[in-house]
């Protein structure tokens, strides 16, 4: 039996996913401010309608500091018997939103728990713009694992990469699983020492026990005309496993179904 501890409608951010060990799988910082207007360091935040600092918007954009609603009428999405627990959350544009990024949209988001315990989070955006206009964004989940030890990991965008993506803790043999699709890049980030003292809601040496892996659309941007709809999802779950077991061959885990 898994367990979903929390889905923290602020940011619409999962900020626990555990094991039947009820070992935490996300990160969260224990620095991290649950207050608005501020991103929880750590969990899942969204990044939208823009990853990074390249753009007039905010750094990754601002659905990660917004309050999202319970989606009452979510858009249809297929239930499997294995995927029941879900909830569906809904971001529109406010006001003072429009003054910053002047579209209209449909951000609709679920959150669902699989059966052997996988986390799978699809987002499916709408461009609703009533003059005609279309409208561009990057995207990211900002996913933050939970690890026992970082080695050497260094901050770097990458391209166009698999859709199965494989995380290797190798002291507690664990092996994350990120699928993705609509995501063609994925960037891995760690602020390391000197980085992690200048953030403010990061403990001290907290860097060692994290890793961000961000399945993400960053390097081309998505364009929408009105009426259209975009979909990216995530897919994250464990296996207890490791390559340094010899159990899991990562180029076998990429190739294989
Ligand atoms: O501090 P934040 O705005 O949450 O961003 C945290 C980090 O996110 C990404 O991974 C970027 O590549 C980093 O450059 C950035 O520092």
């Amino acid at each position: 039996m898994y367990h979903f501890q929390q889905v923290y409608l602020y940011g619409a951010q999962v900020t626990s996913w555990k094991n039947e060990h009820r070992e935490e799988l996300l990160f969260v910082s224990s620095k991290a401010v649950f207050k608005p207007p501020k991103a929880i360091r750590g969990g899942i935040p969204l990044c939208f309608p823009q990853f990074g600092s390249q753009g007039s918007l905010e750094q990754h954009g601002f659905a990660r500091n917004r309050f999202w609603t319970t989606d009452l009428d979510p858009p249809q999405l297929a239930i499997s018997s294995s995927n029941k627990a879900f909830v569906d959350l809904i971001l529109k544009p406010s006001e003072e939103d429009a003054k910053i990024w002047p579209h209209r949209y449909e951000f609709c988001l679920r959150v669902s728990l699989g059966a052997r315990g996988e986390l799978m989070l699809t987002s499916r955006i709408r461009n609703t713009n009533t003059d005609g206009k279309p409208f561009t964004f990057t995207f990211a989940y900002h996913t933050y694992f939970a690890v026992t030890d970082i080695s050497s990991v260094v901050n770097k965008v990458y391209l166009s990469t698999p859709t199965k993506i494989a995380i290797l803790d190798h002291e507690r043999k664990r092996t994350y699983e990120l699928r993705k699709d609509g995501l063609p890049d994925a960037v891995v980030w760690n602020p390391w020492d000197k980085n992690a003292k200048a953030i403010p809601d990061f403990g001290y040496d907290e860097y060692k026990r994290m890793l961000c892996v961000e399945a993400a659309c960053v390097e081309k941007p998505i364009t929408l005309r009105p009426g259209e709809e975009w979909k990216g999802r995530q897919e994250l779950s464990t296996v207890p496993s490791s390559y340094c077991s010899g159990q899991l061959d990562p180029l076998k885990l990429l190739k294989g179904g």
